[in-house]
Formats: structure tokens, sequence, C-alpha cells
């Protein structure tokens, strides 16, 4: 919020209230260097003009509320066209209360998300379900954030939804609101501008199985398991896992693990290449410490150039050639000549 925007919406200011509101933003934005004089001349050019600077600052903040929507919009898979009606499903799910999802965003942009109803093995209760919605909207506003990694409480990952909702809401029409919520919301954490990592200890199951599948990439403990139970509850996933897990292990090794309902422990996701390690603690304290540090070494950096490097990645999985070069082209603009750029060209690094 700068000075001017501020300003803009106290719409006919009496000039002390000008005066006191400068004063405190110039107290707490220390980006403002400025004397007492040239504050008396700042404030009272800002008087004189009001109505002419007030008009496109308003504007301008509409206009970037109404891209904040749109992107939104954009992000999402599914909305009214087909059907969805986020606030009412919202409402449904919020009537399966239990367990939490938490975040923390550390100093070194590094969140981590955790999934946390031990009791249940960490399986997702509709409040979980908005509260990873909610989550994700906070990630994809948090500018300063380079990587992200999703992990279970009491050294579990996640045995899929609630079975005790997934009762409640057997009905059709129920079951694809659910479907399409989870797929918009994993859809969403799958295209953050974070490098995201799932940390498997002990179970990953169903929907579980399938949550790790958003992230770019896996990290398992010993003796920790990824199953997709799915054709044991008579259903096929429907959160998105099974077109994501064709993109990571191919579809003929996604045909066997979904149909053959395999254990996939450490090894074999090493194997298929759908694990990148496998961490040498099991304890949750010391396998969260091994994540973050094999994290670092992809976020160690500018926050913009990570941001940008995981954006052109993204294009490349999901466009159309054409389109993901020409998205590349445009990001490519937002840090050739950056504070990032230049810095580099003055420091010259020789890249032994
Ligand atoms: C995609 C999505 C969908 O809707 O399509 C799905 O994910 S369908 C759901 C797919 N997931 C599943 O079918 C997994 C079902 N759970 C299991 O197979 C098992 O719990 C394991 C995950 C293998 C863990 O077995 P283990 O013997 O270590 O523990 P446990 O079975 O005693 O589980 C500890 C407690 O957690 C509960 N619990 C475990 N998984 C649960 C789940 N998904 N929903 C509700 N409760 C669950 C158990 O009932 C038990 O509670 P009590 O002590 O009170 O009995």
């Amino acid at each position: 919020m700068t000075l001017q925007n501020c300003l803009v919406f106290l719409h006919i200011p009496s000039y002390p209230t000008v005066w006191l509101l400068c004063k405190l933003l110039l107290h707490f934005n220390e980006d403002y260097t400025c004397t007492n004089e040239s504050f008396f001349e700042f404030s009272l050019e800002w008087y004189s003009q009001r109505q002419e600077m007030a008009l496109p600052l308003w504007k301008n903040l509409l206009q970037t509320t109404k891209e904040r929507i749109l992107q939104q919009r954009r992000l999402s898979l599914y909305n009214g066209a087909h059907g969805y009606e986020e606030e009412l499903i919202k409402k449904k799910l919020q009537q399966f209360a239990g367990g939490s999802i938490n975040l923390s965003k550390e100093d070194n942009g590094i969140g981590i998300l955790t999934l946390n109803n031990p009791k249940l093995m960490n399986a997702f209760t509709g409040t979980m379900m908005v509260e990873l919605q909610e989550r994700i909207t906070e990630l994809e506003n948090w500018k300063d954030g380079k990587g992200l990694i999703v992990y279970g409480a009491g050294n579990t990952f996640c045995s899929g939804s609630d079975l005790n909702a997934v009762k409640e809401i057997s009905n059709s029409q129920d079951g694809m609101d659910m479907c399409m919520f989870m797929q918009n919301t994993l859809t969403r954490l799958m295209r953050l501008p974070l490098i995201s990592v799932a940390l498997v200890q002990g179970k990953a199951f169903g929907g579980g199985a399938e949550l790790t599948t958003a992230c770019d990439f896996r990290l398992m403990t010993p003796g920790s398991e990824i199953r997709f139970v799915h054709k044991h509850m008579g259903l096929v996933p429907g959160w998105g896992g099974a077109a994501r897990l064709v993109q990571i292990v191919g579809s003929g090794a996604a045909l066997q693990l979904l149909s053959g309902t395999a254990r996939v422990d450490p090894e074999k996701a090493l194997r298929l290449g759908f694990s990148e390690q496998t961490l040498s603690s099991s304890d949750e304290t010391r396998a969260l410490e091994e994540a973050r540090a094999w994290l670092s070494q992809y976020t160690e950096g500018p926050v913009s150039v990570i941001r940008a490097m995981k954006k052109v990645v993204t294009a490349g999985r999901e466009l159309p050639l054409e389109d993901a070069l020409r998205t590349e082209k445009d990001i490519f603009g937002t840090v050739w000549g950056g504070p990032a750029n230049l810095e580099a060209l003055v420091r010259r690094p020789k890249h032994k």
C-alpha cells in the first residue's frame, strides 16, 4: 500500500488528517526518506491535486484487484460453466470437521505445509480440504516463496479422504463436487511458482498418493509406501492423481500402479523415477531437516529467478510447444536486465 494509494481512500480528508496519515506512513514505511520541508511540499502538492491524482490511482487499484480475481479464475480448472459452485461446495465440505492444514513460511523462502489429523492417519476431512485451498491461496500471494515441503503429522503422510466423510457424500453430485474442488485445489498447488516436495513418511494412500503427484518432487523415508488403493474402493483417482501419474512415470507404469494397487516402497519409487531420493532417517524431525537440505540446493538464489524457473518449467510441462516458447519469452523478459542479472554481470561468476 503506497502512500498515495492509501490517501485515495480518504475522499475528502482534512489537511490535518493528511498530515497525520503521511507522518504515520512515513514512520512505518522506511522507503520514504523525507525531511520535514519536502514532506510539507509533498502533502501540499498532493492536497492540491487530490482530484486529478485520486482518479488514476483509484482506477489502478480497481484494475489490480480485477486482475487478481481473473488470475484466480484462470488458475481454476472448473467454474460456473461446469456447474461448479465453489461456495456451496465449501459449505458442504465444512460439515465434515476435524484435523487442520498448517502452513509456516520460513525466512529462507521455504514453506512447510503440514497435514494435521494424525488420529486418522492424516485422512482429509471436509474442513481440511477447505483449509488446503486457503493455504494454497496464501502461498499464491507469498511473493518471497521459493520452495514448499508438504508432509504429514505423526510420522505418516496421508491416508486419503476421511472415509467417515466419504460415506456421507457418496451420492453422485457430492462426489463430483468434491472431485472438482480437489482437482482445482491440487492444480493450483502444482502451479505454484515454488519448487514443491512431498516428504513421504509412513503411508500415502488413495488421495494421499494423489497429493504426492501434485508436488514437483517426492522424497521418501525408509519403510514408507505410496499406494493407489482406489481400485479396492471401487474407484479410480478423482483428485487428478491419474493424469499427473501418467506424466511422471509414463502410462505403462501408471496403469500398473493403479490397476495393480502396488505398494510403492522407496526402492520401487526410485526405479520408476517417482521419488528423487530415499532419506536416511525415518525419524520425523530428522527427515524434515533432510528434506529442507535437499530442497535448499534448488531454492538457493534470488527469489525472482527461482520463481521464474518454476514458471518456465510449468509452461513447458503444460502448454503446446509454441505457447510454451512464448510464455518462456515473456518470463525471460521479467528477469533479463533485472537486479539479479545486472549484479551477476558485475560479479562475473566463474562456473567451475
Ligand atoms: C481419493 C479418495 C477418494 O475419496 O476417492 C480416497 O482417498 S478414498 C480413501 C483411501 N484410503 C484408504 O482406503 C485407507 C484406509 N486406511 C487404511 O488402509 C489403514 O488405516 C492404513 C492407512 C493402511 C493404516 O493402517 P494402520 O493399521 O497403520 O492404522 P489403522 O488402520 O489402525 O488407522 C489408525 C486410525 O486411523 C483411521 N483411518 C485410517 N485411514 C483412514 C481414512 N482414510 N479415513 C478414516 N479413518 C482412517 C483408522 O480407522 C484408525 O482409526 P480407529 O483406531 O478409530 O479405527
